[in-house]
């Protein structure tokens, strides 16, 4: 039995002994987010959501904000990876940013909890590494996912011991590769340590891209967009439509 609180550097063999962690292996993790803005916003559309990704196969379900976590667990079986979008005036960092969000969805009953681990400066001048021995002394049955945007945060999120490491910020920092491709050679980089397993997130719209995101060694490829946002999947048709043959009739 793991100690899950415990401020350790685990080989991938002991991760890959807890549970919640192993059954997500080289499976597809749905991301069901709609923000205040967006068409789909509100609980009982990301509970269905959640449900339609776990009738089609997925392994586990990443959602925002207290209220859609505690949807998605109340009837959903599928393990969570919470987090809470807030902005704060003195950050740019906004994925679960202090330990006030993270209380908020452990007890709407996520599994895992998502954070920022990038290198942006943090809300209240807070440290990475005092956020997540924060985070494990309060809440030790919660596995941390840190969301980081380059390979140098990756590896320093592992050395704090996060639970999984995701590539979810790349792209997303000024300091991080900017491409419309899913950043492929990042998730190899950091899965070739052996260390912190790796979750490969951000831009992933096809079911290829996932495939070459596990064969690059992810643990599990994390999938929003291309499934949950349908105005986002509606605009890429009517892009294709238009370049070509809307282009031709001209
Ligand atoms: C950068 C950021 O804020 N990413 C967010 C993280 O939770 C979500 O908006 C993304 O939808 C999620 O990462 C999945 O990625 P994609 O939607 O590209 O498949």
């Amino acid at each position: 039995m793991i100690e899950m609180n415990k401020y350790t550097n685990w080989e991938i063999g002991e991760f890959l002994d807890n549970n919640l962690i192993s059954n997500l292996k080289h499976g597809l993790i749905v991301s069901c987010q709609a923000l205040e803005q967006e068409p789909l916003y509100g609980s009982e559309v990301m509970l269905s959501m959640a449900m339609a990704a776990q009738e089609g196969g997925a392994v586990g379900i990443r959602a925002n904000t207290p209220r859609d976590i505690a949807a998605i667990k109340s009837k959903c079986s599928l393990p969570v990876i919470g987090l809470y979008k807030k902005h704060y005036p003195d950050s740019d960092v906004y994925i679960t940013p202090t330990i006030v969000e993270v209380k908020e969805i452990v007890e709407a009953g996520a599994d895992f909890v998502a954070i920022d681990a990038t290198a942006l400066a943090r809300p209240n001048g807070e440290l990475l590494g005092d956020f997540v021995r924060s985070l494990r002394a309060n809440f030790p049955g919660t596995l941390i996912v840190a969301d980081v945007s380059t390979f140098e945060e990756g590896v320093a999120a592992m050395d704090l011991g996060v639970d999984l490491v995701s590539t979810t910020m790349s792209g997303y920092t000024p300091h991080s590769l900017q491409q419309e491709q899913p950043d492929i050679a990042l998730v190899a980089r950091l899965s070739a340590l052996g260390r912190t397993p790796v979750l490969a997130e951000g831009r992933i719209w096809t079911p290829e891209e996932c495939v070459a995101c596990l064969e690059a060694g992810a643990h599990a490829a994390v999938v929003g967009t291309a499934i949950t946002r349908p105005q986002e999947i509606t605009k890429k048709f009517v892009k294709s439509i238009h370049e070509s043959f809307h282009k031709m009739e001209v």
